[in-house]
């Protein structure tokens, strides 16, 4: 937990995220083959909440789950920059149509090295998703294909998104304030 005092303040609504995943699943239908599984891989812990919603709006497709687990912030505000794979997936994706899932790209470490990685196992299509996007803070040349919501240099919480392992549970994006010293 943060021994700094802190304050949410909310800046995308919970309203505001189901329509826009609504919009996002529009355009995913579009590149995905119909008559194909699709994996659907959630990258953890941040993206939970988004899978969930994400999978349930395409629940007219056939969709396969799979998770892997990637920190590089542990429970600090900055990149360690560095990457590590906590857990690796449980199926194979060569030849298959794979989309990873991200809460948010900061810096673009994390997604660039997992989509590295994951290219390596020859998938036949591997797209990205993120809720977030933080352009001003990016250090490696890396942009998801579909973006949920571009947003200013704040550090955000909710909706999965966590500062010290907290506010995961908040239905919304808040971005975190400092109050007092
Ligand atoms: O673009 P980047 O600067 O790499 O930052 C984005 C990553 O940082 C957070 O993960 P974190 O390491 O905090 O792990 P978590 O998903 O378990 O919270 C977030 O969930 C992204 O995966
Ligand atoms: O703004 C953020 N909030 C929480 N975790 C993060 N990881 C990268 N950026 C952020």
């Amino acid at each position: 937990m943060s021994a700094r005092p802190y304050v949410i303040d909310e800046m995308i609504s919970a309203k505001e995220i189901a329509a826009r995943i609504e919009a996002l699943c529009r355009d995913i239908r579009h590149v995905f083959p119909a008559d194909e599984r699709l994996v659907v891989v959630g990258l953890l812990r941040g993206s939970f909440v988004f899978i969930a919603d994400l999978v349930r709006e395409l629940s007219d497709r056939d969709v396969e789950v799979d998770f892997l687990e990637a920190s590089s912030y542990g429970d600090a505000m900055e990149s360690s920059r560095e990457v590590r794979i906590l857990k690796d997936l449980r199926g194979k994706i060569e030849g298959r149509n794979v989309l990873v899932v991200e809460d948010i790209v900061d810096t673009g470490h994390t997604l660039n090295h997992v989509i590295h990685l994951l290219e390596s196992r020859l998938p036949k299509q591997l797209r990205t998703i993120a809720l977030l996007d933080k352009p001003s803070r990016r250090e490696v040349d890396f942009r998801a294909d579909y973006i949920g919501f571009e947003i200013p240099d704040e550090f955000v919480v909710g909706y999965g998104i966590d500062y010290a392992q907290g506010n995961r549970n908040l239905p919304f994006i808040g971005k975190v304030r400092f109050t007092g010293a």
